[in-house]
Protein backbone atom coordinates (compact mmCIF):
# COMPACT_ATOMS: atom_id res chain seq x y z
CA UNK A 1 0.00 0.00 0.00
CA UNK A 2 1.55 3.12 -0.95
CA UNK A 3 0.09 6.56 1.18
CA UNK A 4 0.48 9.81 -0.22
CA UNK A 5 3.38 12.11 1.75
CA UNK A 6 2.25 14.61 4.33
CA UNK A 7 4.99 15.90 5.63
CA UNK A 8 8.11 15.75 2.90
CA UNK A 9 11.91 17.12 3.00
CA UNK A 10 13.28 16.93 -0.26
CA UNK A 11 17.12 17.48 -0.63
CA UNK A 12 17.59 19.19 2.07
CA UNK A 13 21.34 19.97 2.94
CA UNK A 14 22.30 21.95 6.14
CA UNK A 15 26.28 23.28 6.94
CA UNK A 16 27.65 24.54 9.67
CA UNK A 17 30.50 26.81 7.83
CA UNK A 18 32.44 24.50 6.18
CA UNK A 19 31.48 21.32 7.35
CA UNK A 20 27.89 19.40 5.92
CA UNK A 21 25.76 18.16 8.35
CA UNK A 22 22.73 16.77 6.11
CA UNK A 23 23.73 16.02 2.63
CA UNK A 24 20.67 16.07 0.26
CA UNK A 25 18.02 14.96 2.69
CA UNK A 26 15.19 13.05 1.10
CA UNK A 27 12.17 11.65 3.16
CA UNK A 28 8.50 11.56 2.83
CA UNK A 29 6.19 10.55 5.87
CA UNK A 30 2.57 9.62 5.26
CA UNK A 31 -0.09 11.28 7.72
CA UNK A 32 -0.52 9.40 11.22
CA UNK A 33 3.03 7.98 10.29
CA UNK A 34 5.16 7.06 13.44
CA UNK A 35 9.04 7.69 12.26
CA UNK A 36 11.75 7.29 14.80
CA UNK A 37 15.01 9.26 13.33
CA UNK A 38 17.56 6.68 14.30
CA UNK A 39 21.68 7.52 14.79
CA UNK A 40 24.75 7.35 16.59
CA UNK A 41 25.68 10.89 18.14
CA UNK A 42 26.31 13.51 15.79
CA UNK A 43 24.47 12.61 13.01
CA UNK A 44 22.46 14.48 12.12
CA UNK A 45 19.22 13.53 13.49
CA UNK A 46 18.31 16.90 15.83
CA UNK A 47 19.36 18.75 12.93
CA UNK A 48 17.10 17.28 10.73
CA UNK A 49 14.65 17.65 12.80
CA UNK A 50 15.06 21.53 13.68
CA UNK A 51 15.12 21.56 9.71
CA UNK A 52 11.60 20.54 9.29
CA UNK A 53 10.95 22.65 12.86
CA UNK A 54 11.86 25.72 11.38
CA UNK A 55 14.82 26.61 13.76
CA UNK A 56 17.14 25.47 11.09
CA UNK A 57 17.51 27.29 7.44
CA UNK A 58 18.63 24.34 4.57
CA UNK A 59 21.21 25.32 2.48
CA UNK A 60 19.55 23.77 -0.05
CA UNK A 61 16.46 21.92 -0.17
CA UNK A 62 12.79 21.86 0.83
CA UNK A 63 10.43 21.01 3.68
CA UNK A 64 6.43 20.84 2.61
CA UNK A 65 3.60 19.83 4.16
CA UNK A 66 0.33 18.73 2.55
CA UNK A 67 1.96 19.43 -0.80
CA UNK A 68 2.76 23.35 0.56
CA UNK A 69 6.25 24.60 0.71
CA UNK A 70 7.13 25.49 4.50
CA UNK A 71 11.11 25.96 3.89
CA UNK A 72 10.31 29.60 4.65
CA UNK A 73 7.68 29.89 7.07
CA UNK A 74 8.75 30.47 10.90
CA UNK A 75 8.07 27.43 13.36
CA UNK A 76 5.01 29.00 14.77
CA UNK A 77 3.54 28.87 11.77
CA UNK A 78 3.82 25.42 10.36
CA UNK A 79 1.41 23.68 12.48
CA UNK A 80 3.97 21.79 14.74
CA UNK A 81 4.99 20.92 18.08
CA UNK A 82 8.83 20.12 19.49
CA UNK A 83 9.04 18.27 22.67
CA UNK A 84 12.42 18.49 23.81
CA UNK A 85 14.69 16.05 25.82
CA UNK A 86 15.02 18.68 28.60
CA UNK A 87 11.05 19.16 28.78
CA UNK A 88 11.80 23.26 28.43
CA UNK A 89 9.01 23.92 31.46
CA UNK A 90 8.73 27.38 32.59
CA UNK A 91 9.94 26.55 36.29
CA UNK A 92 7.66 29.39 38.19
CA UNK A 93 4.44 28.53 35.88
CA UNK A 94 2.09 26.13 37.35
CA UNK A 95 1.17 22.46 35.45
CA UNK A 96 -1.96 24.50 33.92
CA UNK A 97 -0.01 27.82 33.41
CA UNK A 98 2.63 25.55 31.28
CA UNK A 99 0.11 23.54 29.43
CA UNK A 100 -1.70 26.53 28.21
CA UNK A 101 1.43 28.45 27.45
CA UNK A 102 1.30 28.01 23.60
CA UNK A 103 -2.67 28.87 23.66
CA UNK A 104 -1.85 32.22 25.47
CA UNK A 105 0.52 32.99 23.30
CA UNK A 106 -2.19 32.38 20.94
CA UNK A 107 -3.86 34.91 22.62
CA UNK A 108 -7.08 32.00 23.34
CA UNK A 109 -9.66 33.78 25.17
CA UNK A 110 -8.91 31.86 29.33
CA UNK A 111 -12.25 29.75 29.12
CA UNK A 112 -11.12 28.25 25.79
CA UNK A 113 -7.42 28.16 27.46
CA UNK A 114 -8.68 26.29 30.70
CA UNK A 115 -11.28 23.81 28.46
CA UNK A 116 -8.36 22.67 26.51
CA UNK A 117 -5.94 22.79 29.66
CA UNK A 118 -8.61 20.28 32.01
CA UNK A 119 -8.70 18.02 28.44
CA UNK A 120 -5.09 17.63 28.31
CA UNK A 121 -4.60 17.07 32.03
CA UNK A 122 -7.42 14.24 31.88
CA UNK A 123 -5.30 12.85 28.61
CA UNK A 124 -1.88 12.48 29.95
CA UNK A 125 -3.01 11.27 33.69
CA UNK A 126 -2.07 15.02 35.17
CA UNK A 127 -5.68 15.57 37.01
CA UNK A 128 -4.94 16.92 40.18
CA UNK A 129 -1.82 18.20 40.01
CA UNK A 130 -2.49 21.29 37.96
CA UNK A 131 -1.26 23.78 40.85
CA UNK A 132 2.12 22.07 40.90
CA UNK A 133 5.12 23.75 39.69
CA UNK A 134 7.38 21.40 37.48
CA UNK A 135 10.21 20.99 40.74
CA UNK A 136 6.88 19.27 42.55
CA UNK A 137 6.82 16.82 39.96
CA UNK A 138 8.19 13.44 38.65
CA UNK A 139 10.70 13.33 35.54
CA UNK A 140 7.66 10.89 33.61
CA UNK A 141 5.25 14.14 34.84
CA UNK A 142 7.38 16.80 33.85
CA UNK A 143 7.48 15.09 30.35
CA UNK A 144 4.00 14.29 30.06
CA UNK A 145 3.48 18.21 30.92
CA UNK A 146 5.78 19.02 28.11
CA UNK A 147 4.05 16.56 25.80
CA UNK A 148 0.71 18.19 27.20
CA UNK A 149 2.08 21.50 26.57
CA UNK A 150 2.75 20.61 22.24
CA UNK A 151 -0.85 18.81 22.23
CA UNK A 152 -2.60 21.50 23.42
CA UNK A 153 -1.72 23.74 20.30
CA UNK A 154 -3.13 21.16 18.09
CA UNK A 155 -0.68 20.22 16.10
CA UNK A 156 -0.57 18.28 13.15
CA UNK A 157 3.06 17.28 13.56
CA UNK A 158 4.84 16.44 16.90
CA UNK A 159 8.46 16.34 17.17
CA UNK A 160 10.19 14.34 19.29
CA UNK A 161 13.51 15.06 20.34
CA UNK A 162 15.18 12.71 22.92
CA UNK A 163 11.86 12.92 25.35
CA UNK A 164 12.90 10.33 26.94
CA UNK A 165 16.49 10.28 27.58
CA UNK A 166 16.14 11.92 31.15
CA UNK A 167 13.78 9.48 32.74
CA UNK A 168 14.70 6.69 34.66
CA UNK A 169 14.81 2.82 32.19
CA UNK A 170 11.76 1.92 34.17
CA UNK A 171 9.71 5.07 33.92
CA UNK A 172 10.58 5.40 30.13
CA UNK A 173 9.36 2.38 28.99
CA UNK A 174 5.89 3.07 30.53
CA UNK A 175 6.07 6.63 29.17
CA UNK A 176 7.25 5.17 25.39
CA UNK A 177 3.56 3.41 25.42
CA UNK A 178 2.09 5.93 26.59
CA UNK A 179 3.07 8.64 23.85
CA UNK A 180 2.81 5.68 21.16
CA UNK A 181 -1.11 5.09 22.53
CA UNK A 182 -1.61 8.44 22.08
CA UNK A 183 0.03 9.36 18.71
CA UNK A 184 -2.02 6.30 17.58
CA UNK A 185 -5.19 7.44 19.65
CA UNK A 186 -5.12 11.24 18.21
CA UNK A 187 -3.48 9.90 14.81
CA UNK A 188 -1.16 12.86 14.66
CA UNK A 189 1.69 12.57 12.56
CA UNK A 190 5.12 12.13 14.87
CA UNK A 191 9.38 11.84 14.07
CA UNK A 192 11.10 10.91 17.37
CA UNK A 193 14.56 11.61 17.47
CA UNK A 194 16.34 8.64 19.27
CA UNK A 195 19.87 6.55 19.41
CA UNK A 196 18.11 4.24 21.64
CA UNK A 197 17.92 0.78 19.00
CA UNK A 198 14.90 -0.51 21.11
CA UNK A 199 13.01 2.63 21.90
CA UNK A 200 13.03 3.33 18.10
CA UNK A 201 11.79 -0.58 17.02
CA UNK A 202 9.15 -0.82 19.72
CA UNK A 203 7.82 2.52 19.23
CA UNK A 204 7.81 3.68 15.43
CA UNK A 205 5.93 2.86 11.89
CA UNK A 206 9.49 3.03 10.10
CA UNK A 207 12.71 3.68 11.26
CA UNK A 208 15.49 6.90 9.39
CA UNK A 209 18.82 5.53 10.01
CA UNK A 210 21.37 8.28 9.35
CA UNK A 211 24.85 7.94 9.01
CA UNK A 212 27.16 11.51 8.86
CA UNK A 213 24.01 13.65 7.56
CA UNK A 214 22.89 10.88 5.34
CA UNK A 215 19.71 8.74 5.40
CA UNK A 216 22.00 4.93 5.44
CA UNK A 217 18.25 3.20 5.31
CA UNK A 218 14.90 3.84 5.83
CA UNK A 219 12.21 1.16 6.52
CA UNK A 220 10.09 -1.02 9.24
CA UNK A 221 11.45 -2.30 12.14
CA UNK A 222 11.30 -5.51 10.43
CA UNK A 223 13.18 -4.29 7.66
CA UNK A 224 16.11 -3.11 9.30
CA UNK A 225 16.63 -5.23 11.69
CA UNK A 226 16.09 -8.59 8.74
CA UNK A 227 17.18 -6.63 6.04
CA UNK A 228 20.21 -4.09 6.20
CA UNK A 229 21.52 -2.83 2.86
CA UNK A 230 25.11 -2.33 4.25
CA UNK A 231 27.27 -3.32 7.10
CA UNK A 232 26.96 -0.08 8.92
CA UNK A 233 23.45 -0.58 9.10
CA UNK A 234 23.49 -4.09 9.95
CA UNK A 235 26.46 -3.19 12.96
CA UNK A 236 23.85 -0.54 14.44
CA UNK A 237 21.25 -2.66 14.27
CA UNK A 238 22.88 -5.24 16.44
CA UNK A 239 24.97 -7.55 14.65
CA UNK A 240 28.20 -6.22 16.03
CA UNK A 241 29.94 -9.14 15.03
CA UNK A 242 32.31 -9.28 12.00
CA UNK A 243 33.99 -12.22 9.72
CA UNK A 244 36.01 -11.45 6.79
CA UNK A 245 35.21 -14.23 4.41
CA UNK A 246 35.92 -14.96 0.52
CA UNK A 247 32.87 -16.48 -1.83
CA UNK A 248 31.48 -16.80 -5.06
CA UNK A 249 28.23 -16.52 -6.76
CA UNK A 250 26.93 -20.22 -8.17
CA UNK A 251 23.56 -19.76 -9.01
CA UNK A 252 20.67 -18.63 -6.45
CA UNK A 253 23.61 -19.24 -3.77
CA UNK A 254 27.09 -18.12 -2.74
CA UNK A 255 29.34 -20.46 -2.17
CA UNK A 256 31.85 -18.64 0.71
CA UNK A 257 35.41 -20.78 0.52
CA UNK A 258 37.45 -22.67 3.25
CA UNK A 259 39.27 -19.86 4.95
CA UNK A 260 41.56 -19.19 7.74
CA UNK A 261 38.67 -18.58 10.21
CA UNK A 262 35.86 -20.38 8.74
CA UNK A 263 34.77 -23.85 6.82
CA UNK A 264 33.27 -23.41 3.36
CA UNK A 265 29.45 -23.37 3.37
CA UNK A 266 26.81 -22.24 0.69
CA UNK A 267 24.10 -19.65 1.37
CA UNK A 268 21.27 -18.72 -0.32
CA UNK A 269 21.60 -15.29 -2.59
CA UNK A 270 17.81 -14.68 -1.43
CA UNK A 271 18.32 -11.26 -3.67
CA UNK A 272 21.13 -10.31 -2.35
CA UNK A 273 23.33 -7.74 -4.37
CA UNK A 274 26.55 -9.92 -4.13
CA UNK A 275 29.58 -9.62 -6.51
CA UNK A 276 32.34 -12.60 -6.34
CA UNK A 277 35.12 -11.65 -4.01
CA UNK A 278 36.02 -10.55 -0.52
CA UNK A 279 32.58 -9.72 2.14
CA UNK A 280 32.35 -8.79 5.22
CA UNK A 281 29.53 -11.17 7.35
CA UNK A 282 28.09 -9.55 10.26
CA UNK A 283 25.67 -11.43 12.61
CA UNK A 284 24.10 -11.04 15.95
CA UNK A 285 25.46 -12.97 19.27
CA UNK A 286 22.06 -14.47 19.52
CA UNK A 287 21.63 -15.80 16.11
CA UNK A 288 24.78 -17.85 16.39
CA UNK A 289 24.67 -21.59 18.12
CA UNK A 290 27.83 -22.73 19.96
CA UNK A 291 28.71 -26.49 19.58
CA UNK A 292 32.14 -28.16 21.27
CA UNK A 293 34.42 -28.85 18.67
CA UNK A 294 34.19 -32.48 18.63
CA UNK A 295 30.72 -32.21 18.44
CA UNK A 296 29.95 -32.43 14.89
CA UNK A 297 26.61 -34.31 15.30
CA UNK A 298 25.03 -30.99 16.70
CA UNK A 299 26.73 -28.67 14.20
CA UNK A 300 23.13 -27.47 12.78
CA UNK A 301 23.19 -28.20 8.51
CA UNK A 302 23.87 -25.20 5.98
CA UNK A 303 25.07 -23.11 8.42
CA UNK A 304 28.74 -21.00 8.40
CA UNK A 305 30.75 -22.95 10.85
CA UNK A 306 33.62 -21.12 12.68
CA UNK A 307 36.05 -22.87 14.46
CA UNK A 308 36.91 -20.88 17.73
CA UNK A 309 37.87 -20.63 21.02
CA UNK A 310 36.26 -19.60 23.86
CA UNK A 311 37.97 -16.22 25.68
CA UNK A 312 35.54 -15.77 28.57
CA UNK A 313 32.04 -16.30 29.32
CA UNK A 314 29.66 -13.65 30.99
CA UNK A 315 25.92 -13.80 32.37
CA UNK A 316 24.02 -10.91 31.05
CA UNK A 317 20.26 -12.67 32.00
CA UNK A 318 18.47 -15.44 30.22
CA UNK A 319 21.80 -16.82 28.37
CA UNK A 320 25.28 -16.95 28.64
CA UNK A 321 27.54 -14.65 26.48
CA UNK A 322 30.22 -15.71 24.93
CA UNK A 323 33.65 -13.97 23.91
CA UNK A 324 34.72 -16.09 21.36
CA UNK A 325 38.25 -16.08 19.32
CA UNK A 326 38.11 -16.84 15.80
CA UNK A 327 41.49 -16.54 14.15
CA UNK A 328 42.44 -12.77 14.86
CA UNK A 329 39.39 -11.46 15.68
CA UNK A 330 36.58 -11.87 18.52
CA UNK A 331 33.22 -12.18 18.29
CA UNK A 332 29.82 -13.06 20.87
CA UNK A 333 27.90 -15.98 20.47
CA UNK A 334 25.26 -17.17 23.08
CA UNK A 335 24.61 -20.14 24.54
CA UNK A 336 22.52 -21.47 27.07
CA UNK A 337 25.18 -22.88 28.86
CA UNK A 338 28.24 -21.62 29.83
CA UNK A 339 31.45 -23.10 28.01
CA UNK A 340 34.88 -22.59 29.82
CA UNK A 341 37.72 -20.57 29.20
CA UNK A 342 39.69 -21.90 26.45
CA UNK A 343 37.37 -24.66 25.69
CA UNK A 344 37.47 -25.43 21.71
CA UNK A 345 33.86 -24.93 19.97
CA UNK A 346 32.27 -24.40 16.62
CA UNK A 347 30.44 -21.08 16.24
CA UNK A 348 27.59 -21.78 13.90
CA UNK A 349 25.64 -19.48 12.25
CA UNK A 350 22.66 -19.67 10.43
CA UNK A 351 22.58 -18.88 7.01
CA UNK A 352 19.39 -16.41 7.34
CA UNK A 353 21.22 -14.92 10.37
CA UNK A 354 24.14 -13.73 8.20
CA UNK A 355 24.62 -10.45 6.74
CA UNK A 356 27.19 -10.63 3.50
CA UNK A 357 28.54 -7.33 2.18
CA UNK A 358 31.42 -6.82 -0.49
CA UNK A 359 33.74 -3.99 0.77
CA UNK A 360 32.60 -0.60 -0.35
CA UNK A 361 33.17 -0.59 -3.96
CA UNK A 362 33.29 -3.78 -4.69
CA UNK A 363 29.37 -3.95 -5.08
CA UNK A 364 27.83 -4.98 -8.36
CA UNK A 365 26.32 -1.83 -9.66
CA UNK A 366 23.34 -2.58 -11.39
CA UNK A 367 22.17 -5.07 -8.55
CA UNK A 368 19.18 -3.99 -5.74
CA UNK A 369 18.74 -6.12 -2.92
CA UNK A 370 14.92 -6.70 -3.60
CA UNK A 371 12.72 -4.66 -1.09
CA UNK A 372 15.99 -2.25 -0.21
CA UNK A 373 14.68 0.37 -2.85
CA UNK A 374 14.78 3.75 -0.77
CA UNK A 375 13.15 5.77 -3.30
CA UNK A 376 9.78 7.77 -1.39
CA UNK A 377 7.13 5.45 -3.35
CA UNK A 378 8.78 2.12 -1.22
CA UNK A 379 9.53 4.25 1.81
CA UNK A 380 6.13 4.99 2.04
CA UNK A 381 4.98 1.60 0.63
CA UNK A 382 6.55 0.24 4.02
CA UNK A 383 4.56 2.60 6.39
N1 LIG B 1 24.79 25.34 15.81
C1 LIG B 1 25.78 24.53 15.38
N2 LIG B 1 26.95 25.05 14.93
C2 LIG B 1 27.94 24.25 14.48
N3 LIG B 1 27.87 22.89 14.44
C3 LIG B 1 26.74 22.33 14.86
C4 LIG B 1 25.62 23.10 15.38
N4 LIG B 1 24.64 22.26 15.73
C5 LIG B 1 25.11 21.01 15.48
N5 LIG B 1 26.36 21.06 14.97
C6 LIG B 1 27.16 19.91 14.53
O1 LIG B 1 26.40 19.19 13.58
C7 LIG B 1 26.55 17.79 13.72
C8 LIG B 1 25.18 17.14 13.89
O2 LIG B 1 24.60 17.57 15.11
P1 LIG B 1 23.18 17.05 15.59
O3 LIG B 1 22.87 17.73 16.89
O4 LIG B 1 22.21 17.17 14.50
O5 LIG B 1 23.51 15.52 15.85
P2 LIG B 1 22.65 14.39 16.56
O6 LIG B 1 22.64 13.24 15.64
O7 LIG B 1 21.34 14.93 16.99
O8 LIG B 1 23.57 14.09 17.82
P3 LIG B 1 23.20 13.75 19.34
O9 LIG B 1 22.61 12.38 19.36
O10 LIG B 1 24.56 13.78 20.01
O11 LIG B 1 22.29 14.83 19.83
C9 LIG B 1 27.48 17.59 14.90
O12 LIG B 1 28.76 17.37 14.42
C10 LIG B 1 27.41 18.91 15.65
O13 LIG B 1 28.61 19.17 16.33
Amino acid sequence: MTLAPFLEVKKASVAYGATTVLDGIDLAIAKGEFVALLGSSGCGKTTLLRTIAGFVMPSAGTVSVAGRDVTRLPPDKRGMALVFQSYALWPHMTVAQNIGYGLKLRHQPAEAIARRVAEMEALLGLTGLARRKPAELSGGQRQRVALGRALAIDPEILLLDEPLSNLDARIRLSVRHEIRALQRRLGITAIHVTHDREEAMVMADRIVILDSGRIAQAGTPEEVYNRPVSSFVAAFMGAENSIGLVGTVAGDRFAITAGPTNEPCAVPLSGRPLADGPVVARFRAEAAKLVPAGDAAHVPEGTLVLPGRIESASYPGGHWRHAVAVGPDTVLADAPQAFAPDAAVKVCVPPEALFLFNPPGAEPAAAEFAGHKTDKASELAGA
